[in-house]
């Protein structure tokens, strides 16, 4: 394992009295997939807002020796944090490689984009390879499906070289098929970066998890390996009685 490690220590955001994230801490190693689960209103996504300076918080989130939080947005950006949103935020109507080559401009000045332009970027062509979207260059991306969406805003963060990728509902809507084929991509992704999923899909939880954060009510209620999460009494009653419950084959 090599490379530096994400380390959440006292998370806690407040929205107008109300406590969102009441202390929170885990971290996040290069060569593992993180989740980060919990029922509806956990503070699972204010987390990830918090870590990417979308939204005040004061504890620590350091990457390496850097603290992260208190810094702009697009600071963290640059730093190598890259985050999905529940909802694909792709150009619907530029081609997979416009989307790549809009994502790689962020890193790059203007000659240099040009100079880009006359091919495809060695960055882009592994980004494409990575997440089996080589074959959609030319699509324009509001045709893909929603797994191919999904996995074209992982791409454009390859194409950053995000060191960390904070994923939020990655699989949410997508087939059987492309669930699993997410849980390989991210697999893969992980064994050169951070990869740190918020999911209610406890199915893919169980499947691809290293290490799993539960989260209740802006605590933490549980850590440790799927295995262990799922024997956690504590755990059990929370999901108890719902459709997602942790123990489910
Ligand atoms: N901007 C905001 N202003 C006020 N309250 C907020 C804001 N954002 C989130 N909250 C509240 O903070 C709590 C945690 O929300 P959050 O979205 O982080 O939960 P979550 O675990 O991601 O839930 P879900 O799985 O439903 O997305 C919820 O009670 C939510 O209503």
């Amino acid at each position: 394992m090599t490379g530096a490690s994400l380390v959440v220590t006292d998370l806690r955001v407040e929205f107008s009295g109300f406590v969102a994230v009441g202390g929170v801490s885990f971290d996040a190693h290069p060569g593992e997939v993180r989740f980060l689960i919990g029922p509806n209103g956990a503070g699972k996504t204010t987390c990830i807002d918090a870590v990417t300076g979308l939204t005040k918080a004061t504890g620590s989130a350091r990457l390496g020796q850097t603290e992260l939080l208190g810094k702009q947005v697009h600071k963290i950006v640059r730093r190598g944090i890259g985050r999905t949103f529940q909802t694909a935020s792709v150009f619907d109507e530029l081609t997979v490689l416009q989307n790549l080559d809009i994502a790689a401009g962020l890193h790059r000045r203007s000659v240099s984009l040009l100079r880009a332009r006359r091919g495809i970027d060695p960055s882009i062509e592994r980004a494409l390879e990575e997440t089996g979207l080589t074959g959609e260059l030319t699509t324009p991306a509001g045709i893909l499906s929603y797994g191919q969406k999904q996995w074209l805003e992982i791409a454009m963060l390859l194409v950053q070289d995000a060191k960390v990728l904070l994923l939020d509902e990655p699989v949410a809507g997508m087939s059987q098929d492309e669930r699993t084929a997410t849980g390989e991509l991210l697999q893969r992704i992980a064994a050169k970066r951070i990869v740190l999923v918020v999911e209610h899909d406890m199915d893919f939880m169980r499947r691809f998890a290293t290490r799993v954060t539960v989260l209740h009510q802006g605590k933490v209620l549980s850590q440790g390996t799927v295995a262990e999460v799922q024997a956690d009494p504590q755990v059990q009653e929370v999901y108890l009685g719902t459709a997602d419950a942790i123990t489910e084959a």
